[in-house]
């Protein structure tokens, strides 16, 4: 089986005005859309990162995989390498919360995209789910969390109008986003997305979760917002409240002195995001939950390496998301399948993306009872549908946004908008 053509189309889907720790989701998020067919007729899909340094790089893999063999995962990783090597990625200013697009994560990022691609491929040729290409599901349905963000009710900048899900700022409009959360989708865990305001108003927000959702667990991800003492005091106030405290503070050594001083499990997508920074916070025992990402662990083996590696060493294992459509989320169904230590319901951003915006035919995957299924159709059991990839490409090309950047689309509302962090 030979690759005859290799194509990664950028898209742009609307993303409502989500705050957190570098400052507002822009009106549009950018995510790539991979398709690899081979000489016999089948085609892999896979969803990345949209961004310009992402996508450069992805650009200049898509012509060197012609001809290729879609087993040959050794020779993917090499061209992969060789291309980052020859093209210094740049760095992203104001994205700093996508750890997948930084330029040191090219390499596992670009990766990633395609392995997906190639694997749902292999998968077709063979005629059976990815999963069973990962070792076959311990589990057929995927839990994940409700993620909640504070946010304002509309875009500040014309013509954009308010989304269904309206402001979000005080307790009472966070535990009314929980509660549709919860009724919509039925998750049992909820993720409060925090670091965005003051941290006190910040915990009362997970105190009135709490009182309004007894015995559901509950986390808190200020994104290494707050100060090692703003985490103490928070700590203090939190109690038992949380199921872990994900990225509190900033680095290894912070979150290592901060689990000494309280005890509490801390989760992280922030100070463990390869290999090596995983052997070093081992060492200073600083984080006990990974959240696992396969768009730039290197891919879904990868991301099964992780786990085992969690596993080895006693840690915890869940999933970190960003703003993605449906392949990326039943790639992450796939994987989670496959990984007998998963011990948490994994985060997904699915629920804040409109219902007309998905690129597979059928529309939405849908999530019941808080689980995404997994697919039991070959591959990851998808098909594009490819006048929604042509909408959401038009709406790339005029959106003007190529780069996510937090930060610049806050300075719209706060035009004095500060960079540093910690900030609390
Ligand atoms: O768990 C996390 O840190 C994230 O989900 C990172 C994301 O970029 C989130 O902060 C967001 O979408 O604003
Ligand atoms: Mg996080």
């Amino acid at each position: 089986m030979k690759i005859v053509r290799v194509t990664v189309t950028p898209i742009a889907f609307r993303d409502p005005p989500l705050l957190n720790a570098s400052g507002i989701h822009e009106p549009f998020a950018l995510r790539s859309i991979i398709e690899i067919e081979s000489d016999t007729g089948y085609i892999g899909l896979g969803e990345s990162y949209g961004d310009a340094p992402a996508l450069a790089i992805q650009q200049q893999v898509q012509s060197q995989l012609i001809g290729l063999d879609p087993f040959n995962l050794n020779q993917l990783r090499a061209i992969v390498q060789a291309t980052v090597a020859a093209h210094k990625p740049a760095s992203l200013a104001g994205a700093e919360l996508a750890p997948g697009s930084h330029a040191s994560k090219a390499v596992s990022n670009a990766y990633s995209a395609f392995e997906v691609a190639f694997l749902d491929l292999q998968a077709h040729s063979l005629n059976v789910p990815l999963v069973d290409l990962l070792g076959g599901a311990v589990r057929d349905r995927i839990p994940f969390s409700a993620y909640l963000f504070f946010k304002y009710a509309q875009h500040i900048d014309s013509p954009y109008k308010p989304d269904s899900w309206g402001e979000a700022l005080n307790e009472e409009q966070i535990v009314a986003q929980a509660r549709r959360m919860l009724e919509t989708y039925g998750f049992k865990s909820i993720k409060l997305k925090a670091g965005a305001l003051e941290p006190e108003h910040e915990v009362a927000c997970i105190k009135a979760l709490k009182k309004a959702f007894p015995g559901v667990p509950l986390r808190i991800d200020p994104n290494a917002n707050w100060s090692l003492e703003t985490s103490i005091r928070m700590a203090e106030l939190l109690g038992d409240d949380l199921q872990y405290y994900e990225d509190p503070t900033p680095g290894l050594d912070g979150m290592a002195e901060l689990h000494k001083r309280t005890g509490l499990p801390l989760a992280t997508n922030m100070v463990v995001t390869d290999f090596d920074e995983f052997r070093r916070s081992v060492a200073l025992d600083s984080v006990q939950i990974v959240l696992a990402d396969h768009h730039y662990w290197g891919g879904l083996r990868d991301t099964q390496v992780l786990a085992k590696m969690c596993q080895t060493f006693g840690l915890g294992v869940s999933m970190h998301s960003n703003s993605h459509l449906g392949i990326s989320l039943m790639a992450m169904a796939h994987v989670a399948a496959s990984v007998p230590n998963l011990d948490y319901a994994c985060d997904t951003h699915y629920p804040w993306q409109e219902p007309d915006e998905e690129v597979i035919k059928g529309g939405k995957l849908p999530i019941i009872d808080g689980c995404v299924q997994v697919t039991r159709a070959p591959g990851l059991g998808l098909e594009l549908d490819h006048d929604q990839l042509g909408m959401l490409h038009d709406q790339y090309l005029s959106c003007g946004i190529r780069q996510r950047d937090d930060v610049k689309q806050m300075r719209r509302y706060q035009p004095d908008w500060k960079t540093v962090k910690p900030r609390f």
